[in-house]
């Protein structure tokens, strides 16, 4: 059997994401079938050396080959790192994805991809500049049930797609956090349109935006309403309906995210001209979806999926950027600059409804 391509990763920051991502990049691939890309550790950085270091104890084993820095700027130098995995807090995205591409590495950056549009779209120019490929980390596209979902959704035996329902809420106990913390600090981006919102859009985005049906066509509504918490003033529960009906296609998204409340089941809800697809909470992370087959209001059939792997889902857009990198690739096919950018420009005008304005100076690029 051919070696895999290996691909030497940079980790920029050691909070919760970057620990949940570096565990499963180290789960042999071969538990999921992947024979072709593999993935390895070489640097991490942090705002402290000490932090990289017991980040390399805790969740890489000790490994001591890997680097640890006490700066981002030095991963971006190394030259062991072909690609960076950025998991700061939202707002900081934009300077640390720039910092990376500017060095010349590929950049795997975390959800939501950037502050806004406007940073994004520089974003998108330095990475075509510098001749290097760039994927917002939006796993859950990438995982086993999400492509199942799409090949059923665009086989035609549901008919089209006509409406969609997804919430995704988690209770953040907003009372016990300091306001200082990312989903309080408006500075920080806190809230939940740009924390929970990249996952109800996810699937309005696979579902309805990707459908043949669409050809492609942004969004031809956007309406959001947001309550704000009383104690930073980020908006802590967020509704928005996306219309698409630019094409062939007439189908609404009716999403919403809370970080004061628990998901309720099922998380996603697709209505087709003949069935439905419902998906099981969380929806970041979906481990079932089942399939109902209608005539009318009769369900004549009924079909239940579930998915299990080693590992925990984040491993899926690791191999993606792989090979996408081994093949000379700018962007993904399955999440694409495109998606990113549909999504921003969604969030810029949920903010702009919902009159949530992030601090002046926060937005790098407006
Ligand atoms: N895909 C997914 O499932 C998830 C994605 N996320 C995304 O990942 C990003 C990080 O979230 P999460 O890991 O929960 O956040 P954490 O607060 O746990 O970690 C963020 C890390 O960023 C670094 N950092 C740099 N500057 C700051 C700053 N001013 N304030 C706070 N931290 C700073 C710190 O690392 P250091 O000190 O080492 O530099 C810190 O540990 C968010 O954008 C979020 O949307 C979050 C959770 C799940
Ligand atoms: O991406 C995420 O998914 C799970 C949530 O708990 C977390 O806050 C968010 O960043």
């Amino acid at each position: 059997m051919p070696k895999p391509f290996v691909l030497r990763w940079g980790i920029i920051s050691t909070g919760r994401i970057a620990n949940c991502f570096v565990t499963d990049l180290l789960v042999d691939p071969e538990t999921r079938n992947v024979t072709d890309v593999a993935h390895e550790v070489t640097a991490v950085g942090s705002r402290s050396v000490q932090s990289a270091e017991n980040f390399i104890a805790e969740y890489a084993k000790g490994d001591k080959s890997i680097k640890a820095y006490g700066s981002y700027a030095g991963v971006f130098a190394d030259p062991n790192v072909d690609a960076v995995y950025i998991a700061t807090p939202h707002t900081l995205h934009y300077e640390n994805a720039l910092d990376a591409i500017n060095a010349k590495k590929h950049v795997l950056c975390e959800k939501p991809v950037t502050s806004n549009t406007a940073e994004l779209r520089s974003l998108l120019a330095a990475a075509k500049e510098h001749g290097v490929f760039f994927m917002e980390a939006l796993w859950t596209r990438f995982q086993p049930l999400a492509l199942e979902v799409k090949k059923i959704s665009e086989s035609g035996v549901l008919g089209v797609p006509l409406a969609l329902q997804a919430d995704l809420s988690v209770d953040c106990h907003l009372h016990s956090l300091p306001k200082t913390h990312r989903i309080l600090d408006p500075a920080l981006g806190g809230g939940a349109l740009l924390d929970l919102g990249p996952y109800p859009l996810i699937w309005a985005i696979l579902a309805l935006y990707e459908h043949p049906a669409n050809q492609g066509a942004s969004p031809s509504n956007v309406s959001a309403t947001m309550l704000k918490t009383p104690l930073t003033g980020v908006d802590r529960n967020t509704s928005f309906t996306v219309t698409f009906a630019e094409r062939e296609l007439a189908a609404q998204a009716i999403l919403s995210c809370n970080i004061n409340m628990t998901s309720c089941q099922p998380g996603v809800i697709i209505r087709y001209e003949q069935g439905t697809i419902t998906i099981a909470a969380p929806i970041y992370c979906p481990k079932s979806f089942t399939v109902q087959y209608l005539e009318g209001s009769k369900v004549t059939k009924e079909e239940t999926r579930r998915f299990e792997y080693v590992g925990n889902g984040w491993h899926f857009q690791a191999d993606e950027v792989a090979r996408c990198v081994r093949d000379g690739k700018s962007e993904s096919s399955l999440w694409g600059h495109d998606k990113s950018l549909v999504e921003m420009n969604i969030f810029d005008e949920v903010r702009r409804q919902g009159n949530y304005k992030l601090p002046p100076g926060v937005e790098k690029v407006v």
